[in-house]
């Protein structure tokens, strides 16, 4: 069984089309990516995996029933945590304990705060927080209720390097016992960080979904920076180095870097063919990540056809 299971989900907001038949399946235990650019529907599709909304077409089941879930099942935030300002971190916690009915004194709140990096601000008030640390909070209080799917829209927003390894840290140890968590991030490198697989939304659809190596492997021409001592060389050089493309406009290269773009053999031979010629080559890298170049490809043919 899947922890989530969406076939042909759309959700309209007046003409508005937010998610256009959108297919998604978590696995139970898996870090799932939601990512697409601004608009593309992400929250939206969180907010029905959360029950604040209900799709207008489609099936979507969560733990194996229609949706919504039932309460305790699935916990999470979408457009940041909900706080209460003037009480401290501790308080929120109790509060939003005692609304389900619990026991704040038993709740778990130490652990989970603990568990967020926050013991030590525990006692402070909300309002004097971060948006990093009231990040960190909504998390404490998503974890509150031990739920068998936490959905977290941009949790690693506001967050210091720091604070992002703890919550990278956290999201792992939950998925390890058996926790699905479906996430929505701008950020390629936190993906890579978390997720085993990852659905692009564009405009409401999904272009991609799947394992995120799967993903890379759909970049197929990339563009390079290639810094050398002798850049004017290197680029007769690269203008005669077959298969390959020289992005030679002023705006793209710095000081001693050209860009070009080539398959991975074109770059080979380059690298032969300067090292042949005697220059050296102090920097070959990605324009950007294989990750982020397919994601904007992918993304852009999408925005492009609106
Ligand atoms: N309550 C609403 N009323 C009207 N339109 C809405 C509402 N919520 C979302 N939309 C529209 O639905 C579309 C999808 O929005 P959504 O917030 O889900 O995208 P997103 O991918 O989360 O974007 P972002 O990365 O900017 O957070 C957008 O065009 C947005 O303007």
């Amino acid at each position: 069984m899947q922890t989530v299971r969406a076939r042909g989900i759309s959700k309209y907001f007046g003409d508005v089309v937010a998610l256009d038949g959108v297919d998604l399946d978590v696995a139970p235990g898996q870090i799932h990516g939601l990512v697409g650019p601004n608009g593309a529907g992400k929250t939206t599709l969180l907010g029905l995996l959360l029950g604040l909304a209900a799709a207008d077409e489609g099936t979507l089941e969560i733990l194996g029933a229609p949706a919504p879930a039932a309460p305790g099942g699935v916990a999470g935030f979408v457009d940041g945590p909900g706080l209460y300002p003037s009480l401290t971190a501790r308080q929120n916690l109790a509060a939003l304990a005692r609304l389900r009915g619990r026991d704040a004194r038993t709740a778990g709140i130490d652990d989970v705060l603990g568990q967020v990096g926050l013991t030590d601000v525990a006692d402070d008030r909300v309002r004097g927080f971060s948006l990093g640390m009231r990040q960190r909070l909504g998390l404490a209080a998503a974890l509150l209720t031990a739920p068998r799917l936490l959905v977290l829209d941009e949790p690693s927003n506001g967050l210091d390097p720091a604070g992002k390894k703890h919550v990278h840290t956290v999201l792992h140890r939950l998925a390890d016992e058996g926790t699905t968590v479906v996430l929505s991030s701008h950020r390629m490198d936190d993906l890579e960080a978390l997720c085993a697989e990852v659905t692009i939304l564009a405009t409401g659809r999904v272009v991609f979904s799947g394992p995120l190596g799967k993903l890379a492997a759909e970049s197929r021409e990339l563009e390079y920076r290639l810094r050398t001592p002798d850049p004017d060389a290197a680029r007769g050089i690269a203008a005669g180095t077959p298969g390959l493309h020289l992005c030679d406009d002023a705006a793209r290269h710095a000081g001693d870097a050209l860009v070009v773009r080539a398959p991975v053999p074109a770059l080979d031979d380059l690298v032969a063919r300067l090292v042949r010629a005697g220059i050296a080559v102090r920097e070959l890298a990605p324009v950007v990540s294989p990750l982020e170049a397919a994601f904007l490809a992918l993304t852009e043919h999408q925005e492009s056809s609106r």
